[in-house]
C-alpha cells in the first residue's frame, strides 16, 4: 500500500511512477434497458455505456463509467491516448488535457441544441462528460494505492449512506416488435400501473420517496397518477417531471392541482425563461436537470430564482470534484441539491454515492435508474436497504470489475448494426407508432 506522500513523489521515482497511469483500456458496451417512456418516445432495447480502465505503472486499475454514444467515444479515444504518464492525482490536469487533445465533433458549438433530455449540449459539456468517467477512474485507482474509500480523497464523507427515490416509469410490458429482453414488471400505463409499480419499488428496495416520469400522457393523467400515489403512499415526498414538455399554464396549473403533495415539480417547462416565470407563480419548488446543467448557466437561472433544486449528473459537470464545487454554489444561493440519473451501471452509482456522502447540503434523496438495469460489469451488485446505499470504506469506488460481464456486454456492442449505438428514444418509438417524432416543446 502506499502511503499519501507518495502522491507528491516525483513522477520519475518508483513510487511516483506506480501512481502514473501507464495505460487506458476503453469498453464501450451496450446494456439491456425496459421499454420506459419520457416525452421523446421510449427507451431502446440496449443503451450504450463506456467503460474506462486507468491501470497505474505498478498493474492497479482504477474504473469509471460515462455515456457511451458515438460523440462521446470519439472525444474518449484521444483522451486515452494522451494520458499514459499523467500523475493520477492531478486531477485538474485532466480536463486541461482533454480541452487539449479532444477535438469536438463539427455538429457541436458551445451554442447548439438546448433541447433533448440532458438539456443543452455544450462543447464544453460533452468533454466534461467524457472527463467524468476519467476523473472516477483516476480516483478508484488512487483510492486503491493509497489504501482510501473515494470519498476520503474528496474530504471526507459527512454520512454513512445515502437515500435514493423510486424513480417510476410509464412503461409498456414489452419493447415494441419484441426486440430486446423481456421483464416481469408488466405495463404501467395509468394511475393503477404506476401505484403498482411504486409498490414493488417500495417492498423490494425499501424506497420512501417516489418520481414519476411525466410529460408521457395529458397533464391530468398524470396528475391523476400523483394523486393514487399520494392515496397510496400519505406523507411520502412525491416528484413529477415531465422533462419540459409543458407550458409556463399548464405548469402553473398542475402545481396549483398537486401543490399539497408534491416534494418538488421537475423541469415543468424548458429553458430557464420559462422555468422563471413558473417559479414566480408558485410556492412549489422546481428542480432541475435541463436549464442548469453547466457552470455558466448557474448565475442567469439563481439570480431569476428560476430553479430552487439542482439536480447534479456527475457526468454532466465534469466529474466528482466538480459537483462538490457545485454544491458548494447551490449552498451559497440558498439552493437546493439532489442527483439526476440515467441509464447507468453499478461504477456510476459507486461514484455517485461517494459524492454524495461528502456533500453536507444533500437535500433530497438522489435519482437512480440502477433498479431498472438487470444487467452490470461489477461482481456484486449494489442493494438498496431502506432505499439507501451505504457508503462503501473500502479503498476506491468499492466495487471490483467483473470482466465475463464486461466482455458480454461489448460483444452486443461490437455486434449491434449501429442502431443501439446512439440513444435514441423516438427511434424506438416509431416501432410503436410509425410516424411519431420528438414532439416539440411545450407539448401540452
Ligand atoms: O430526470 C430526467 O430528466 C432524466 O432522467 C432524463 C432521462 O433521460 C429519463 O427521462 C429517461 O431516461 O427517460
Ligand atoms: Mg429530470
Amino acid at each position: 500500500m502506499q502511503t499519501a506522500a507518495a502522491v507528491s513523489e516525483p513522477a520519475g521515482s518508483p513510487r511516483g511512477l506506480a501512481l502514473t497511469v501507464a495505460e487506458v483500456r476503453l469498453t464501450p458496451i451496450l446494456i439491456a434497458d425496459p421499454p420506459l417512456l419520457n416525452t421523446q418516445g421510449v427507451h431502446q432495447p440496449y443503451t450504450p455505456r463506456l467503460i474506462v480502465e486507468v491501470v497505474t505503472a505498478d498493474g492497479t486499475t482504477g474504473v469509471g463509467e460515462t455515456y457511451g454514444d458515438t460523440r462521446y467515444l470519439d472525444l474518449a479515444a484521444p483522451l486515452a491516448e494522451a494520458l499514459p504518464g499523467h500523475r493520477l492525482a492531478d486531477l485538474n490536469g485532466l480536463a486541461d488535457l482533454a480541452a487539449r487533445v479532444c477535438a469536438l465533433p463539427e455538429e457541436v458549438s458551445d451554442s447548439v441544441d438546448t433541447g433533448g433530455l440532458r438539456g443543452v449540449q455544450t462543447a464544453d459539456k460533452l468533454r466534461l462528460s467524457v472527463v467524468s468517467g476519467f476523473e472516477v477512474a483516476c480516483l478508484d485507482a488512487l483510492g486503491k494505492c493509497l489504501g482510501l474509500p473515494v470519498h476520503a480523497l474528496l474530504g471526507g464523507k459527512v454520512r454513512d449512506a445515502v437515500d435514493y427515490s423510486a424513480y417510476l416509469f410509464y412503461r409498456f410490458a414489452e419493447h415494441p416488435q419484441g426486440r430486446g429482453e423481456s421483464d416481469d414488471w408488466g405495463a404501467a400505463l395509468d394511475p393503477e400501473g404506476v401505484v403498482a409499480q411504486a409498490r414493488r419499488f417500495a417492498d423490494t428496495y425499501g424506497f420512501g420517496s417516489f418520481k414519476l416520469k411525466g410529460g408521457v400522457f395529458p397533464p391530468e393523467q398524470e396528475v391523476a397518477a400523483i394523486r393514487a400515489l399520494a392515496e397510496a403512499f400519505p406523507g411520502k415526498p412525491l416528484r413529477l417531471d415531465p422533462n419540459g414538455a409543458w407550458s409556463v399554464e399548464t405548469s402553473l396549473k398542475v402545481a396549483g392541482e398537486l401543490g399539497d403533495v408534491l416534494e418538488y415539480l421537475e423541469d415543468p417547462a424548458s429553458t430557464t425563461d420559462r422555468m422563471a416565470q413558473v417559479a414566480a407563480g408558485t410556492a412549489v419548488p422546481l428542480a432541475t436537470n435541463m436549464c442548469v446543467t453547466t457552470f455558466p448557466e448557474i448565475r442567469d437561472a439563481f439570480t431569476r430564482g428560476a430553479v430552487q433544486v439542482v439536480l447534479s449528473d456527475h457526468h454532466y459537470w465534469g466529474g466528482l470534484r466538480n459537483t462538490q464545487h457545485l454544491a458548494a454554489i447551490c449552498r451559497t444561493f440558498g439552493v437546493g441539491l439532489s442527483m439526476h440519473s440515467n441509464t447507468h451501471l453499478g461504477i456510476s452509482l459507486a461514484a455517485m454515492t461517494h459524492v454524495a456522502a461528502t456533500v453536507p447540503n444533500l437535500d433530497y434523496a438522489c435519482d437512480s435508474h440502477y433498479p431498472w438495469q438487470t444487467e452490470d460489469v461489477i461482481t456484486r451488485r449494489h442493494v438498496f436497504d431502506s432505499g439507501r446505499l451505504a457508503v462503501s470504506d473500502l479503498p476506491g469506488l468499492g466495487v471490483e470489475l467483473d470482466r465475463d460481464a464486461l466482455a458480454a456486454l461489448h460483444r452486443r456492442w461490437l455486434d449491434d448494426d449501429g442502431s443501439m449505438r446512439d440513444r435514441d428514444d423516438a427511434a424506438a418509438m416509431r416501432l410503436a407508432e410509425p410516424g411519431w417524432t420528438t414532439p416539440s416543446v411545450p407539448r401540452w
